[in-house]
């Protein structure tokens, strides 16, 4: 079956944007539990508290080892160590699955088992399935390759870089989950049938830690909609699909200011403000 995709544009985006009103407080506005970042990748950690708070965030709980912390401090002083209530989770950026000890096991399963919507990266892309909560994945296309594999679903990199729209179908189906593909063009879908692409504005997003930048953003909008998710678990697709508009919008405002050059992850996470600014204009 053909599938009918649909340009996920800035007028959907606006439409999710959260502007805090004279009645909100930092809870009120909501809390990101955010479980990322390992020795090996530590800057991950980083980058996505970076994005959650560039994203419009009551408040983020940062939990890991004591050194990433220490690092996620040292950018972001507003970040909480302490565990406590969160309203959605960003689960796995910088972690490798093969690497999970006893502890980093435990605090993962108990936010899958939260009810609480998650948003699943890198790292914890296989504990997909035992969500209980509204959960979207974000894979790039060799993530999303291992992951089909590793449920006997047979598909060769160069099959989903062909054919991104129908593998992100296929594993929504398949996972029960809303799924970000990532690339050039990014495609969000569910098995209730949403189908949305957004296509990046330029091309200076392919560099590392983009990715990790995204899910901060997502994460903010899970933790800033939970009213929404709690009556309606679809919810997340759309937010998927605003996550990755204003991510792509801020890599092309990010490289404007830089005379239409380069640019790097922290430079996406920088330019998130004005981008939604603009929109909450609209
Ligand atoms: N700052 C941070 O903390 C960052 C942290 N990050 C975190 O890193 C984790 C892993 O994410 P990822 O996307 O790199 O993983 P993955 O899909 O396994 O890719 C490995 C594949 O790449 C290939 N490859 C490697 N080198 C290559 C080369 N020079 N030229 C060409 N190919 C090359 C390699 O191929 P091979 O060498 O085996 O042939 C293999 O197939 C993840 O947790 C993410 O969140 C990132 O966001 C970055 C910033
Ligand atoms: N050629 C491209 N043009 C535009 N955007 C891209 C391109 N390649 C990748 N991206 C975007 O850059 C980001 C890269 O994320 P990811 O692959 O997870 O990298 P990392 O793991 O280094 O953070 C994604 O949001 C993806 O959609």
């Amino acid at each position: 079956m053909t599938e009918t995709w649909r340009e996920w544009a800035a007028e959907d985006t606006a439409a999710w944007i959260r502007v805090p009103g004279a009645g909100d407080d930092k809870y009120a506005r909501g809390v990101l539990g955010v479980i990322t970042g390992s020795h090996d990748y530590p800057g991950a950690a980083v980058l996505g508290v970076e994005a959650a708070n560039r994203a419009g965030i009551g408040m983020v709980r940062y939990t890991g080892p004591r050194a990433l912390g220490a690092l996620v401090l040292a950018r972001r002083p507003e970040t909480v160590l302490v565990t406590g209530r969160v309203q959605a989770w960003l689960l796995g950026s910088g972690m490798d699955a093969g690497k999970r000890n006893f502890l980093l096991q435990g605090e993962l399963s108990h936010a899958l088992a939260s009810g609480q919507p998650v948003v699943l990266d890198a790292g914890a892309l296989d504990l997909v399935g035992v969500h209980t909560g509204p959960t979207v994945i974000t894979p790039h296309a060799r993530e999303l390759q291992r992951l089909l594999d590793a449920r006997e679903i047979p598909a060769s990199l160069e099959e989903i870089r062909e054919a991104p729209g129908e593998w992100a179908v296929r594993a929504a189906n398949e996972l029960g989950t809303a799924v970000l593909l990532k690339g050039a063009v990014t495609h969000i879908a569910d098995p209730t049938g949403a189908r949305y692409t957004v296509t990046a504005p330029g091309h200076w997003l392919a560099t590392a830690g983009t990715g990790d930048v995204l899910g901060g953003i997502l994460g903010a909008f899970a933790a800033g909609h939970a009213d929404a998710l709690a009556l309606e678990a679809g919810a997340i697709t759309a937010l998927a699909a605003s996550a990755a508009f204003v991510h792509g919008q801020a890599a092309a405002v990010a490289s404007l200011a830089r005379g239409g050059g380069p640019v790097t992850a922290l430079d996406v996470a920088d330019a998130v403000p004005p981008v939604i600014g603009e929109l909450a204009a609209m």
